[in-house]
């Protein structure tokens, strides 16, 4: 039997700004959309209900990290990434390339695909795109990614047109077996990924290239490697334009609150980010005042909580004194309250631009929460 299709609606627009929903085998998607990183099947130091209960309606999953360990065979014998993690919503999943070249040993890439050793155990791999996608199908991923080759900024321009090129060949090469799977009759949806670097002209090739092939969904990437912040907006504003307009696009790697906003406005669908889940474990709590820093010693006395005006019983119920001391004494507690608050600021900050974009009020709510920034 064939599943409903993979689809996207767009709902409103507000300038470049736009509203929409996705629909996968797992349930509905709601754009703008933040995706939090669950890289070894599990947002850390989370529960999968609470991740729910913020709001969130997909998260990541990592076709590098699972394919080491504890393998895509296993996790399909186990009944695929959904079972295996009781996360029953829509699972994105990368292709595995980015985090082979931030983490892997050895690594060669070639027009085959990357050679690389696991970091866990030096056993070595081969990732090609056909591999990749047949990963991600094995996890039953709901929105799977090229494999694609991602560099870093600044490079030189001959660089960032090799590994754009070469991105294309892999995107032909990652649709061919996507379909070969039967992704399209599951519902899954596969998504091309623009490169391109910080030259212009090379992102629009690319987006062109990528815009006349039948992918579900495009994402930006090569971005968020390290560039400065107008760099990354320029690129969108170059980039965006050129991208399918009833297409879900998805900025990989962002970001900030601000870089989201900021995104948003530029005509961006969907984001991942390490940011508040990580910061999170790092004593930073993000509030609608700005950041929070509970390691400093100025919070050992502050009865007040994060914000007295949040539904989050960790931005509410407990003092920074508390956190501060939990923090220093290094309690396990300290990560899961201020994940908890992190990702409620996310998530109140895309509910927020969902129902603004859909009001025509987006401008004067993406001024309002950076007033509030101090
Ligand atoms: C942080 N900056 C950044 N992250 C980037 C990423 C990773 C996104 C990702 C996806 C899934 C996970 C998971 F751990 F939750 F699974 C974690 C991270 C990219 N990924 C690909 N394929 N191409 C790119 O060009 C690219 C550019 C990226 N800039």
């Amino acid at each position: 039997m064939t599943a409903k299709p993979f689809s996207f609606r767009l709902i409103a627009t507000d300038g470049a700004a736009r509203r929409g929903e996705i629909e996968t085998p797992h349930g509905l998607v709601r754009t703008p959309a933040f995706m939090p990183v669950g890289t070894q099947a599990t947002v850390k130091a989370m529960y999968p209900d609470q991740v729910r209960a913020l709001g969130s309606d997909v998260v990541l999953g990592n076709t590098y990290h699972l394919m080491l360990r504890p393998t895509a065979e296993r996790v399909a014998r186990l009944g695929g990434l959904h079972r295996f993690m009781n996360w029953p919503h829509t699972i994105l999943t990368d292709s595995g390339g980015f985090q082979v070249m931030s983490l892997a040993q050895l690594r060669k890439l070639d027009e085959t695909g990357v050679r690389f050793q696991s970091h866990i155990d030096g056993q070595k791999y081969h990732l090609t795109p056909e591999r990749s996608i047949e990963i991600q199908g094995l996890l039953g991923s709901d929105i799977q990614m090229q494999l694609d080759e991602c560099i870093g900024l600044p490079a030189p321009r001959e660089e960032a047109q090799r590994a754009m090129e070469l991105s294309l060949r892999w995107a032909e090469r990652s649709r061919a077996q996507f379909e070969a799977m039967g992704g399209p009759a599951k519902g899954q949806g596969l998504y091309g990924i623009v490169q391109g670097g910080d030259v212009a002209e090379l992102r629009i090739a690319s987006a062109r290239a990528l815009a006349d092939m039948p992918f579900e969904g495009y994402s930006v990437g090569g971005l968020a490697v390290g560039e400065p912040q107008d760099v990354m907006l320029k690129m969108l504003e170059i980039t965006t334009p050129a991208m399918p307009v009833d297409k879900p696009r998805y900025l990989m790697g962002v970001g900030t609150p601000e870089d989201i906003l900021e995104s948003v406005t530029r005509g961006i669908d969907q984001f991942d980010c390490v940011m508040p889940t990580r910061a999170g474990r790092h004593g930073l709590a993000y509030t609608r005042y700005g950041k929070v820093n509970l390691k400093n010693a100025r919070h050992a006395d502050d009865p007040r909580p994060l914000d007295e005006t949040s539904d989050c019983p960790a931005a509410r119920d407990y003092s920074r004194a508390y956190l501060h001391h939990l923090v220093k004494a290094g309690e396990g507690l300290a990560a899961m309250l201020l994940t908890w608050n992190n990702l409620a600021y996310y998530q109140h900050l895309m509910q927020g631009m969902r129902d603004a974009i859909e009001a025509g009020t987006f401008q004067d709510f993406r001024a309002a929460v950076k007033a509030d920034w101090v």
